[in-house]
This record gives C-alpha cells, structure tokens and sequence, in this order.
C-alpha cells in the first residue's frame, strides 16, 4: 500500500502584528509543536478523491477527476458542506503536478482515486465540549492532557471554535506537501528548492482559499517554522488569482526558482530554557475586522501611522535581537548563561536589576523585558488611536499580572491581538505553572491553557511507521 503523511505546524506571531502586512517591516514567528497531519493512501473509486476531517462532523468531502494532457476539471460533489481551502487546494496543487510530471502523475487518481485524511493536534480547537462532556475544567491545563490525540470536536467546520494557531494555514500547507509528494512532484521536503516549491503553492492556494493577498506570515511559519519573516510582493499573486489560469503561467510563477519571489526567511528560535505558553480566551476576535479598521485609519491619518510604525518597527527588531543574542551567548558560555538563567527563574523581572555580578546575558534579558514592554505600550497606543481592541484594557490587566510572576519574561496578545488569545514567555517549569494558575483563577475572561510550545519545524514528509505516523493512521 502507498501511503504519504505531511505534517506542517502552527504559528504564533510573537511580533509585527500589521506592521508585517508591509514589506519594510519583519514579523517574528514561531512554530508551535500542535501540528496538521495529512495522509494519502489509494482510494476506491477511479478519478475520485475523497476528502475526510474525522475529528469533524460533516466532513466528508467528494472530488471528480476529469484529466486530459493539457487540462484538468476538478468536480465537487454535493456533499453536505463544502470545504473551500481543501478544493482550492486540490484543483490548483494538482494543475502544478500535472504540468510539472505530465500526465502520467495522474495515472494512479485515474486508477484507484485517492483517499486523504486530515487532522490536527487538539490544539487548534478550543476542545470546550469534549472537556465538557468529559467533566473536566476547560481551565485547567492538566484536564487538556487528558484528551486522546486528535480528538472529536463534537461541531463542524463552520461551528467549531477555533484558537487562532493558523489551521488553514497548516492544513493548506501539509496538504499541498502531500500531493506533491504522493503524486511524484518532490520526493522530499528537506531541499531549499523544494521548500521553495511548497511554499509558493501553499500561498498562492492560501491567498485563493481567502479571497485575499495576506501577509502569509502563516504559511510561510507552517513551511519553515519559526523565523523573522519578510514578506512576499502582494502583486505576485494578485494577477495569477483566477479561477481559469492556465497551468503553465501557474507553474512559472509558483516554480522555486521564480526570482521575483521576494519573502524572506531567517530562522529564529527561543533561546534555551526560554518556554513559550498559549492560553486560548472563550471571548474571541474577527481578524478581518480588525485588520480592515486598522488600515483604514492608516490610509487617514498617513503622518501619525508612519510614526508610530516606525517607532513600533525598531522596538520589534530589538525584541529579536535580544533572542539572537542571547542564544549566541549560550553558545559561547552556557555555564554562566545558566547561571544568569538560575538567579533569574526565582524572581520577578522588575527584581533582576537586583542581581549581582549581572553579565551580558543579564542584561539582555533586562532589556528584553524593557524593549517588549514598549512593544507593548505602543500597541495600546494603537489600540486608542484606531479604536481597535488589539490589546485591550481586559488583557492588559491580565498581561501585567502574568508579568508579576517570578521568571516571566513576556506576555503578550499574538498576531492581531483582540480577545483571542494570550502568550507568555517563562524561564522556568515553576514560572510555567505559576502563570497557569493565575490564568485558572481569572474572573476576568474564561482563559483556557493550551499544551503547545514553541517549535522550529516547518513542513515535514512523515514516516508513516513513527509514532505520529502511526498515531495518525490510526484514525484515518
Ligand atoms: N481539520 C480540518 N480539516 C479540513 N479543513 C480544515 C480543518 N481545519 C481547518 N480547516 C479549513 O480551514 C478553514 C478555517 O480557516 P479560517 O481562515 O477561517 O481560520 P484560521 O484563520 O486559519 O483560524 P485559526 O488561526 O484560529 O486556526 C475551515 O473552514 C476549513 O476550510
Ligand atoms: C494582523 C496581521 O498582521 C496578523 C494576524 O495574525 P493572527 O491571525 O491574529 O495570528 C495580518 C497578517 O499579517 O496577515
């Protein structure tokens, strides 16, 4: 039996939430270890796929193949949902596959069709109704990990809540790696090129599915994990979103050695014992909402935003730089990182100015504290000079308390910010653990903890006899 399983993670922008939407400005993001898993294996029909999301109801989905050397019709069934990122992909990761293998690619969906499951880590779902008919708190992070792997949503796609990790971005990604996979375009996904080549499809199905040209922070995380993140000219894909585009004109623009691609990616990741931890808030925000208002303040009030951009921009750089720099101290001397890491664990960051013999590594986290605090200040101002909640007073509260623990470095609203969703950076297991109590305790919002951390991985081509694989295939 052939059988392919991809795997592509979550994001968490940690900074240069809209400011990334502009070339000029960078974006920190990390991958998270919640991960989507896509698997392919013979279906049993001829030129049908079959599409299933078991943790979901409604969700099945019925693909007819019509293939001829220079084209390819793509139906879809009147199945009782549609699901637009799974058909986007499928008709468009295929086009590149026939263009780029030939038609012999589409021999084994014209033989047996495919059968595709997908799923993700419990993570990219609130999980309140399983907790719920479980008995457990959905504020307690020790009840989460008492769900079985990938675990019934109890809702379907259009229902169910979701915690803000990019599932359509980690879906759209591990789908796409798997077609071109299974389907011969690539044998791996390790190579820059092949990368490249995942990630150009990945986007272009992304921005489709979306109905726009985002700043694919999100795919571009799901590709290759955590990085700073540049992102790629909007006008690249804008003329190629049509419905009818031709395969060749498709493939020269998604092709990896298409230059005009001008994204960057310069991997980051935490600096050691840095933990990253995620909580999901029950209140929730429209992203787009957000987006579009923030913008159009920026459109009315061009000299005040360029300002405040700039000003924000700097603080962001610093942030990284702060992670950079202290993952090369370790590098140098992690004994006396370590050390720093010790005295620094036990107290409050407004005490670590306190500690003596302060070397390099101290200082850094000082001012790591300091630049993401300012970080911090100018989204609140953002926050009051658009009149947008990205980081509202309710989470602010919360976030300075978070910060009031011993051995927390950060906390703050990921991405667009809004009641979606918080994240903390902490020295220590008991740090972790302290936080997690006060968010358990909050009478402000309902907070739930997710298990996730922060991981560098992006795409990855899974063996199907590894644990995950088998975890997978199990439930497909
Ligand atoms: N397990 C899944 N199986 C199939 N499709 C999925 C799955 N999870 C998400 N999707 C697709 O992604 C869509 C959700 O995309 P949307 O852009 O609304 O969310 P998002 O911004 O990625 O959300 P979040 O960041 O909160 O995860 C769904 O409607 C569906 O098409
Ligand atoms: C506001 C924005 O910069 C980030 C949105 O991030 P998130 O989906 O809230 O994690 C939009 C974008 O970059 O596409």
């Amino acid at each position: 039996m052939t059988c392919t399983i991809a795997s592509a993670p979550g994001k968490v922008l940690v900074t240069g939430g809209y400011l990334v939407l502009d070339q000029q400005y960078l974006g920190l993001v990390f991958g998270t270890s919640a991960r989507f898993f896509t698997v392919i294996q013979n279906g049993e029909l001829p030129n049908t796929i079959t599409v299933r999301s078991p943790q979901f109801e409604q969700a099945t989905w019925h693909y007819e193949v019509q293939s001829t050397l220079s084209n390819l019709i793509i139906q879809s069934s009147a199945d009782a949902s549609s699901n637009k990122f799974v058909e986007t992909c499928l008709r468009y990761t295929l086009k590149v596959i026939l263009e780029k293998v030939g038609a012999p690619a589409l021999d084994k969906i014209a033989q047996h069709g495919l059968d595709i499951c997908i799923v993700g880590d419990n993570d990219f779902y609130s999980q309140r109704e399983e907790l719920n008919k479980l008995g457990l708190s959905v504020k307690s992070a020790t009840a989460r990990q008492q769900l079985v792997p990938f675990c019934k949503t109890h809702a379907t796609l259009a229902t169910v809540n979701k915690t803000g990790l990019g599932s359509s971005a980690a879906l759209t990604t591990s789908l796409v790696a798997a077609l071109l996979l299974h389907l011969g375009a690539l044998t791996s996904v390790e190579s820059p090129a092949n990368l490249a080549l995942v990630h150009n499809v990945a986007q272009f199905v992304h921005c489709y599915a979306q109905g726009k040209v985002g700043s694919g922070f999100d795919v571009s995380s799901a590709v290759y994990g955590s990085h700073r993140y540049k992102r790629f000219s909007p006008d690249l894909l804008n003329h190629i979103m049509k419905e009818d585009i031709d395969g060749a004109t498709l493939c020269k623009v998604l092709e990896s050695d298409n230059h005009a691609w001008d994204n960057q990616v310069d991997p980051v990741a935490l600096p050691p014992h840095f933990q990253m931890i995620l909580a999901d808030i029950d209140a929730g925000s429209h992203t787009p909402t957000l987006v579009s208002k923030v913008l159009k303040w920026r459109k009315e009030q061009p000299v005040e935003a360029d300002a405040l951009w700039q000003e924000l921009g700097s603080y962001n750089d610093k942030v990284a730089e702060h992670f950079r720099a202290l993952s090369s101290l370790h590098a140098q001397d992690h004994q006396a990182y370590l050390e720093t890491i010790s005295a620094a664990k036990d107290l409050p960051s407004s005490e670590w100015p306190t500690v003596q013999g302060a070397g390099a590594t101290l200082e850094h986290l000082i001012q790591l504290v300091a630049d993401f605090s300012k970080v911090r200040q100018l989204l609140q101002k953002m926050s009051t000079l658009t009149d947008v909640p990205i980081e509202p007073s309710e989470q602010t509260e919360l976030l300075d308390r978070c910060m009031a623990v011993p051995g927390t470095l950060m906390a703050g609203v990921p991405g667009a910010g809004g009641y979606d969703a918080i994240f903390c950076v902490v020295l220590s297991d008991q740090a972790k653990e302290r936080v997690q109590q006060v968010w358990e305790q909050w009478e402000g919002c309902n907070i739930s903890p997710l298990l996730c951390q922060a991981d560098s991985n992006g795409v990855t081509k899974v063996d199907p006899t590894s644990q995950s694989g088998v975890a997978c295939l199990n439930l497909c």
